[in-house]
């Protein structure tokens, strides 16, 4: 079995016509198993899309996507892959506990799925009272979604979301609703948690600074059409504190990707009408 995620030559175009539009064109990814990946772009530059083709929600016009040697439609059925949207979706009459718990019950045949087709099978379930506390959720497991802020509520969908054990966990900027002091925060209880599952993560985001925090890697998008214009290999030592932000290493990261979304501008002044990408 393949131990990377793989993107070879991916086209993905919407529409006929007149109508038509090239989302993506040649895109070329690779990813490792356990590694975490950012995604970062202008509006529109096919980034969501990208995720949807991982995910097997679409599939691409033209070249191929391989989720650790399965198409993603097989690694979809056989539970390999999850998916923590832009807002948690939780289920309003259930407490935190009670939905984080949730897709383990209602799935008890994922395990064997996954085996059949070779994923990773978690040699015992994880301890999601242990995850609620990393995730700074230790009091409350007994609320109801309706009494948590908003970023309780996201790291809620993001504890349940890794409770699975997916091989693949995609995030679609999960944390664009919140203020920035919350969002560093839930980046460090993020990172606490992957670090424990060693699930590998592919993260779209807007966020320069937050892509630099979180990845291993940062894959910068363009548009017109949406391709991977520069990959970043992030080298700053784990554990990632807050106080890391502040350093001169990471800036210099920051600096070096900010000059990669600016060159994909200048390419295609056109095409990136606003860049939200800060
Ligand atoms: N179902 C669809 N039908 C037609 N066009 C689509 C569809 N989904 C996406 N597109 C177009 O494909 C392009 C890429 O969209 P996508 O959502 O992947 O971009 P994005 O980089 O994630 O954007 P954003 O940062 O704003 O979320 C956009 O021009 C969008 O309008």
């Amino acid at each position: 079995m393949s131990d990377t995620i793989a993107i070879s030559k991916a086209v993905k175009i919407y529409g006929s016509g007149a109508g038509q539009h090239v989302a993506l064109n040649g895109v070329d990814v690779t990813i490792e198993r356990g590694q975490f990946v950012s995604i970062i772009g202008p509006s529109g530059c096919g980034k969501s899309t990208l995720l949807r083709l991982i995910a097997g929600l679409e599939q691409a016009d033209d070249g191929d996507v391989s989720v650790f040697g399965v198409t993603p439609e097989r690694a979809c059925a056989a539970k390999m892959i999850g998916l923590v949207p832009q807002t948690p979706a939780l289920l309003p009459w259930l407490d935190v506990l009670k939905n984080v718990s949730l897709p383990a019950k209602v799935n008890p045949g994922a395990d064997r799925r996954r085996q059949k087709i070779g994923g990773h099978v978690a040699k015992a379930a994880p301890d999601m009272r242990d995850l609620l506390q990393k995730a700074g959720l230790g009091d409350a497991v007994h609320k109801l979604p309706a009494q948590l802020s908003g970023g309780m509520q996201q790291r809620t969908a993001i504890v349940r979301a890794f409770g699975v054990q997916p091989d693949v966990l995609l995030m679609d900027e999960p944390f664009s609703a919140l203020d920035e002091f919350t969002r560093e925060s839930i980046q460090g209880q993020l990172l606490d948690i992957w670090d424990q599952m060693n699930t590998t993560v592919v993260f779209v985001t807007h966020s320069v600074t937050e892509a630099v925090r979180l990845s291993d890697k940062v894959l910068v998008m363009s548009s017109g059409p949406g391709r991977v214009t520069a990959s970043v290999d992030i080298t700053l030592p784990r554990p990632r504190s807050e106080a890391m932000l502040k350093t001169p290493e990471f800036h210099h990261f920051e600096d070096t990707i900010r000059d990669h979304l600016q060159a994909a501008w200048r390419e295609n002044p056109v095409s990136n009408p606003a860049s939200s990408a800060a």
